[in-house]
C-alpha cells in the first residue's frame, strides 16, 4: 500500500498519525468510519454540519442501534458490509439537509471487511438547482404550448400575421394585459404594426363593445387639439357651433382611446391628458363642469420618450402614467419568420381579389427575406402589391422587384470594397452582411458562430454591437 509517511517527514513536522486526523477532521465533505461489524469509529466535523448528528449520539455505537432508535433511516455501511462493495444511496437528515451517501468497505486478504469508510457529500443545493431547472422547463413548455394555442387562436381570429418567436411573446404579453384597464405604451419603428395591437388589446378587452378611438397627436393642428380631444359648450370660441360639441375622450367613454404618436402632443397638452389618467375626468372647452369619462388608453411614438423627458419636451409624471405597461414592437427585420408569412399573406390576398394566381421565385423571395425594410410592414405590403400587380409572368422575378431590394446587400458590401467609406461603418457592414447570412442558413447562433470561427458568445457581442451602430445612425439620420 501506498505509504504517506516519508512525505510528511520530509515536509511537514508532525506526526503521521496527526496528519491523518486533520486530513479527515477537515475534509470539506463528511467522513464516518466504522469498523468490519458495523461499531461507529470516526466521525468529523463536516458529517455533524450536514447530518445534525453529534459524536457524542453517534460514536461507539453499532449501526442496527442507530437505525433501530431512528437516528438515520438506513446504512450505507451495513449495506456496503453484506454486500462487500462500494454502496451509494441519498438521504435526508433532520438539518433538512439532502446528501449523497457512498460507503465504501475496506477487505482484509481473507475477504473480511475490516473498515467501513463513508463519504457524505451535501447535496441540497445541487438538489435545489436541478429542482428550479426542472421548473423552469416545465414553465418553457408550458408557455410553448400556451404560445401555440394563442397563435392558433389569433389566426383564427384576426387578420394579424404573426410567425416569429418575439412578436409571439409581444402578443403573449398584450393578451395578458387586454383583459386589464392598465395604460399600455406602444413603442417601435414606423410602420411595424403598433396600431394593429393597439386594436387587438382592444378586441380583446371586455371594452370590444366600445368605441376604438385613434388620434393622431401629430396630425391635429395645435390650436384644435384640446377641443378635439376634450370638445366644447357651446359659444366656446368664434365659428364653435352653438350646441357644443363631445370631444374624442367622449366619444370613447365605454371604450379605448388609441393616442397615436404620443410624442407630439404639445407640452401644455400634457398636463390635461395627466389628468384624465390621474383622475378620469376633463373640462370641455369653455366648460366649468368636469366630466366623468371611463376609458383605457393605449399611447403608441416611435420616438425614444426617455430622451424626450431628459431634454424637457415631454413631462416626466406623464411619462411614468402613460409607461405602465411598456410593449415593444420589434421592427420587421429582426422577425424574419414574419416577412416570409406576410408576403404569403398580402400576396393571397391580391390574388384572391383579382382571381390571380401569382407567387414569388425562390430568388426574388430570398432578396425579399434579406432586404432591411426600413419602412416596416407598411412598406412590405406596399411592395408586394405593387410587384404583384405590375408582373407581367405569374412567377415573380428579380427583375420585377424594386431595384433597391435586390441591390441593397450586395451593392453595399461591394461598396465598401470600392468606394472610400468610414473603416467602423466598412467592417460593421461585412460583419452584418456575413452575421446574418450564417445565421440564416444554420438557423441559430452556435451553428453561425462555428461556421464563422467565432465562439457564439462572440457572434452575440458582434450582433449586439451592429444593431448599436445601426440604431444610433439611424436616430443621426432622423434628427437630421
Ligand atoms: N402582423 C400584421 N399582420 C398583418 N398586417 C399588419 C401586421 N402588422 C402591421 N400590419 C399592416 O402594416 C401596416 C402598418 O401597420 P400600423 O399602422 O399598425 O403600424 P404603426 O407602427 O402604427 O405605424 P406608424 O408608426 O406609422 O403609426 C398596416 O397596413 C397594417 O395593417
Amino acid at each position: 500500500m501506498y505509504s504517506v509517511r516519508p512525505l510528511i517527514e520530509k515536509y511537514i513536522n508532525i506526526e503521521p498519525e496527526a496528519y491523518l486526523d486533520i486530513v479527515i477532521e477537515h475534509s470539506y465533505d463528511g467522513i464516518f468510519i466504522t469498523d468490519g461489524d458495523a461499531n461507529t469509529l470516526t466521525i468529523n466535523e463536516a458529517y455533524e454540519r450536514i447530518t445534525g448528528l453529534s459524536r457524542s449520539e453517534m460514536l461507539n455505537r453499532n449501526m442496527r442501534d442507530l437505525v433501530a432508535e431512528g437516528y438515520i433511516s438506513e446504512s450505507g455501511s451495513l449495506k456496503a458490509i453484506e454486500a462487500k462493495q462500494t454502496i451509494s444511496l441519498s438521504q435526508t437528515f433532520r438539518t433538512g439537509k439532502k446528501a449523497l451517501i457512498t460507503s465504501k468497505p475496506v477487505m482484509n486478504e481473507t475477504g473480511d471487511v475490516i473498515v467501513v469508510i463513508t463519504n457524505v457529500r451535501d447535496i441540497t443545493e445541487l438538489t435545489e438547482v436541478k429542482d428550479r431547472l426542472e421548473m423552469q422547463e416545465r414553465l418553457a413548455e408550458k408557455y410553448l404550448a400556451e404560445a401555440d394555442a394563442l397563435k392558433k387562436q389569433l389566426l383564427d381570429t384576426s387578420d394579424l400575421i404573426v410567425e416569429d418567436k418575439k412578436m409571439i411573446d409581444v402578443l403573449y404579453t398584450a393578451q395578458k394585459v387586454a383583459m386589464t384597464d392598465f395604460t399600455v405604451m406602444i413603442t417601435g419603428e414606423s410602420g411595424v404594426g403598433k396600431e394593429v395591437l393597439a386594436k387587438f388589446l382592444h378586441n380583446n378587452s371586455h371594452r370590444s363593445d366600445g368605441n376604438f378611438i385613434k388620434v393622431n397627436c401629430g396630425a391635429i393642428p395645435e390650436n384644435l387639439i384640446e377641443s378635439e380631444l376634450f370638445g366644447y359648450e357651446g359659444g366656446a370660441f368664434t365659428g364653435a357651433s352653438t350646441g357644443g360639441k363631445p370631444g374624442l375622450f367622449e366619444i370613447a367613454h365605454g371604450g379605448t382611446i388609441f393616442l397615436d404618436e404620443i410624442g407630439e402632443l404639445p407640452y401644455n397638452m400634457q398636463v390635461k391628458l395627466l389628468r384624465v389618467l390621474q383622475e378620469g375626468e376633463f373640462t370641455r372647452v369653455g366648460g366649468v363642469l368636469p366630466k366623468k369619462t371611463d376609458i383605457r388608453v393605449v399611447a403608441a411614438t416611435h420616438r425614444n420618450l426617455e430622451q424626450m423627458v431628459q431634454s424637457h419636451v415631454f413631462r416626466e409624471d406623464l411619462y411614468y402614467r402613460l409607461n405602465v405597461i411598456p410593449i415593444l414592437v420589434p421592427p420587421l427585420r429582426e422577425r424574419p419568420e414574419d416577412i416570409l408569412a406576410l408576403i404569403r399573406y398580402f400576396l393571397e390576398a391580391i390574388n384572391t381579389k383579382y382571381h390571380w394566381q401569382k407567387r414569388f421565385g425562390r430568388d426574388a423571395l430570398d432578396a425579399m427575406h434579406d432586404y432591411y425594410w426600413p419602412g416596416n410592414i407598411r412598406e412590405l405590403k406596399n411592395v408586394v402589391e405593387r410587384v404583384v400587380a405590375m408582373s407581367r409572368d405569374d412567377v415573380i422575378a428579380c427583375d420585377d422587384l424594386p431595384n433597391k431590394i435586390v441591390t441593397a446587400n450586395r451593392e453595399n458590401v461591394m461598396r465598401y470594397l470600392t468606394d472610400i467609406v468610414p473603416l467602423e461603418e466598412a467592417v460593421i457592414g461585412v460583419e452584418e452582411a456575413l452575421l446574418s447570412k450564417a445565421f440564416e442558413k444554420y438557423g441559430n447562433v452556435r451553428g453561425a458562430a462555428k461556421a464563422l470561427g467565432i465562439d457564439a458568445s462572440t457572434f452575440v457581442r458582434k450582433r449586439q454591437r451592429i444593431q448599436k451602430y445601426r440604431a444610433t445612425s439611424e436616430g443621426e439620420k432622423a434628427s437630421r
